[in-house]
């Protein structure tokens, strides 16, 4: 993206800041909110309330409030267990909540299946499944792409704008894997990729449904140092290019480096929000974490 403040954003609206300006908008934005579960933010893109799951007995998530700041990068961390995939899969509608409601970008986003979710422009990352894994890189990115609606019908009957339509898909598929260094693979199958190009891949394909939030799961799960620095400055980009971030991670390192804002969870509540260096002096943290028995001495 160039610093041209005239490009526009995946919406295709507002006018998107530089990579620096949007970093210091997004710190400006949280800079007078009080590290405190379920704070209000300025300009919310995500709002849940009230969002509850139980398996049985256990209640793995019961979050009150949670207030995701559009175009930055917040982190959800916790201990093992605490609900952070269970919430992730209830917000992407891969799961159903027991109870509760949320608002995505001024829409209710409670009760939509994943594809309606992703389709409003909330998109999470899969680990690749073995299925994917068999296809080539290149076909793992065509297959991402949002369905073309009535695809038969044009096909059939204008076969020169369905082909248009292929065409497009598939530059952007090529673009997206040079701009994430995964063009020389395109035509490798995804199982020989080192588990950090994996994780690029799975960037690479949420970003083909033009999302304006994009849901990472423990991006840097498995993947090596060398990679390790490539993945923070394509997560970075997300945020330049004008796309919120929310991501789940054990990593405490990569939290500090990259997200402007934590919340963290335990026992499927969220026990507090706050900047990476609020949290880290946060005793609230640091006895949630040991309450769980969780190694975490370094968080
Ligand atoms: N489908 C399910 N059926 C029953 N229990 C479940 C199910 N999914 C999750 N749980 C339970 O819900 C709780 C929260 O799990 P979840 O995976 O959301 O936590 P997490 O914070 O993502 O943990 P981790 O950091 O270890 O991935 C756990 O006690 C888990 O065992």
């Amino acid at each position: 993206m160039s610093d041209s403040e005239t490009e526009q954003t995946a919406a295709g609206t507002e006018p998107v800041l530089d990579g620096r300006e949007q970093h210091r908008a997004a710190v400006a934005a949280l800079l007078n909110v009080a590290p405190e579960p379920g704070v209000a933010k300025p300009d919310p893109i995500l709002t849940a309330t009230g969002v509850r799951r139980a398996f049985g007995g256990l209640v793995a998530v019961d979050v009150e409030r949670l207030e995701v700041q559009r175009g930055t990068i917040t982190a959800l961390i916790g201990p093992n267990g605490a609900g952070k995939t269970t919430f992730f899969n209830l917000l992407t509608g891969f799961d159903q909540p027991s109870r509760g409601a949320w608002e995505f970008n001024g829409r209710s986003g409670a009760r939509l299946r994943s594809y309606q979710v992703a389709r409003a422009g909330m998109v999470r990352t899969f680990q690749l499944t073995k299925a994917l894994s068999r296809m080539t890189v290149l076909d793992n990115m065509l297959i991402a792409a949002p369905n073309q609606i009535g695809e038969r019908l044009w096909a059939g009957l204008m076969p020169w704008l369905w082909q248009g339509q292929e065409a497009a898909v598939k530059r952007k598929a090529l673009e997206l894997l040079e701009r994430f260094q995964l063009l020389s693979k395109k035509d490798d199958y995804a199982a020989e990729l080192s588990g950090g190009q994996r994780k690029l891949l799975e960037m690479a394909r949420a970003l083909m449904l033009d999302p304006l939030m994009v849901m990472l799961d423990e991006p840097m799960a498995g993947v090596n140092p060398a990679l390790k620095q490539s993945l923070l400055e394509h997560i970075k980009g997300l945020r330049e290019e004008g796309m919120t971030v929310l991501f789940v991670e054990h990593d405490m390192d990569m939290v500090h480096e990259i997200a402007d804002w934590v919340a963290v969870m335990a026992a499927g509540s969220l026990i507090t929000e706050g900047t990476p260096e609020q949290i880290s002096a946060d005793t609230r943290v640091i006895d949630a974490y040991l309450g769980a028995h969780h190694d975490a001495a370094q968080h």
